[in-house]
């Protein structure tokens, strides 16, 4: 499990415990579940930062069904925030983590961990640790909804928007299939995406690994922060990243589907809020890949601040992932897309048990197909915005820049 971004945050490993959920309910399960797993263990708590003591992994389903979520809490957690770093560990230590701990053979979370790096180190060459695993060579075939297919999603969106006028923007998305020669290591893909996206949230829960550029929602006492993404260019003929940049910032497209998206994201957040800043214009973000429209919304929370987990439910799905009105864009995004997006496009992240945490929107991602046998296979995600001037061509290329990022990732391309 993993939710790292340029060094920090936090890595874990084995299950202490574990929710499967889905339906209308699974972010309150979710919420519920994890109270209830905090309130029965004794915690010893060194470092008191957000992200120490006991942590759950989370990974939702997009949509209510059929859509499966999952909440994990890691027997061992390694964090890293701003110089500080910290193990955690439920229950005894594991042998393999027992060298490193100050004492092990008590139940501690957040012990400050200064020796690890040697101590992986010797673990490594001792054999303790597996190396990273290579997947071989990739090939690549059509997911349920093909190119063609989704070209064809987006023309009929787009008809709709012109000729019933009940729905201002909708975000469609197509998948793609990958089947590596060899079995797929999971770490072997977050460290190419960690390499190349320093920017981006590097993550791993359950067999679904990205690297999001979109941070749904961080709770940090009374702080709430979001990094709202909607609005895209990507590299096409000679233009240069700053022609690029200007041509995302002029085109009314772009700055539309970004509105929708900010708005989505505000109105929902409003209420938990004492205070909410809203930037009046969107900045650009520069990946790799792709460069996008991005508003950082900050907030201060009310006195009887809710958990991430419970604030999370209220702003899922914003519209860079559902669409303006949310009811009539969710339904439409299941007629037209025809495929579970299962947790593409959900919330995912981590929360501690004081309420904090961080979820991002899982995108440029892939599913781990677990029955993939001798082979790997990995389910690949990508989707758009679409407002009534879309151009479903260009939507294609888009979701097609969109897929670089896992693509690069699982080849190793430097
Ligand atoms: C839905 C995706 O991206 C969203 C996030 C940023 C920009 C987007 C866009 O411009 O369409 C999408 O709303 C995806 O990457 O699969």
């Amino acid at each position: 499990m993993s939710w790292v971004r340029a060094g920090d945050g936090l890595v874990g490993w084995g299950c202490a415990a574990r929710l499967d959920t889905s339906g209308t309910e699974r972010f309150t399960e979710a919420d519920t579940w994890w109270q209830d797993w905090v309130a029965q263990v004794d915690v010893d708590d060194e470092v008191g930062l957000p992200g120490t003591g006991p942590v759950a992994f989370a990974s939702m389903a997009f949509a209510e069904q059929p859509g499966r979520s999952v909440v994990i809490v890691p027997e061992v957690v390694i964090g890293q925030r701003d110089g500080v770093r910290w193990l955690t560990t439920i229950g005894e230590p594991p042998e393999a983590v027992a060298p490193v701990a100050a004492d092990p053979g008590t139940t501690r979370a957040g012990s400050p961990v200064e020796p690890l790096a040697a101590g992986a180190a010797e673990r490594l060459a001792a054999g303790a640790v597996e190396p990273v695993r290579h997947p071989g060579t990739v090939r690549y075939s059509d997911g349920t909804l093909t190119a063609t297919g989704y070209r064809q999603a987006v023309a009929d969106a787009v008809r709709r928007m012109r000729e019933v006028g009940d729905l201002d923007k909708i975000v469609l998305a197509h998948d793609l299939l990958a089947t590596t020669s060899e079995p797929l290591d999971s770490r072997f893909l977050l460290r190419n995406l960690a390499a190349r996206y320093e920017n981006c949230w590097t993550f791993a829960v359950d067999g679904l690994v990205g690297a999001t550029p979109e941070l749904l929602l961080e709770r940090s006492g009374r702080l709430v922060r979001s990094r709202v993404l909607a609005g895209t260019v990507w590299p096409r003929g000679d233009r240069g990243f700053d022609e690029l940049e200007a041509e995302l910032l002029m085109s009314g497209k772009n700055r539309s589907e970004h509105e929708y998206a900010t708005q989505s994201l505000a109105d929902s957040l409003r209420p938990f809020c004492d205070e909410l800043f809203v930037p009046g214009e969107p900045e650009v973000l520069r990946l790799r890949n792709v460069m996008h429209l991005a508003s950082n919304v900050t907030g201060q929370l009310g006195e009887d601040r809710a958990t991430l987990l419970r604030m999370t439910e209220a702003v899922h799905p914003t519209a860079a992932v559902g669409g303006t009105p949310t009811p009539q864009a969710v339904k439409l995004i299941g007629e037209l897309e025809g495929m579970d997006r299962g947790r593409y496009a959900g919330p995912v992240g981590w929360t501690d048990s004081r309420g904090d945490g961080e979820v991002g929107i899982a995108l440029r991602c892939a599913q781990i197909q677990p029955e993939a046998g001798e082979n790997g296979q990995v389910r690949l995600f990508a989707g758009c915005g679409i407002v009534a001037d879309s151009d479903p061509d260009l939507e294609v290329a888009e979701a097609e820049a969109k897929f670089l990022p896992v693509r690069e990732a699982l080849e190793g391309i430097e």
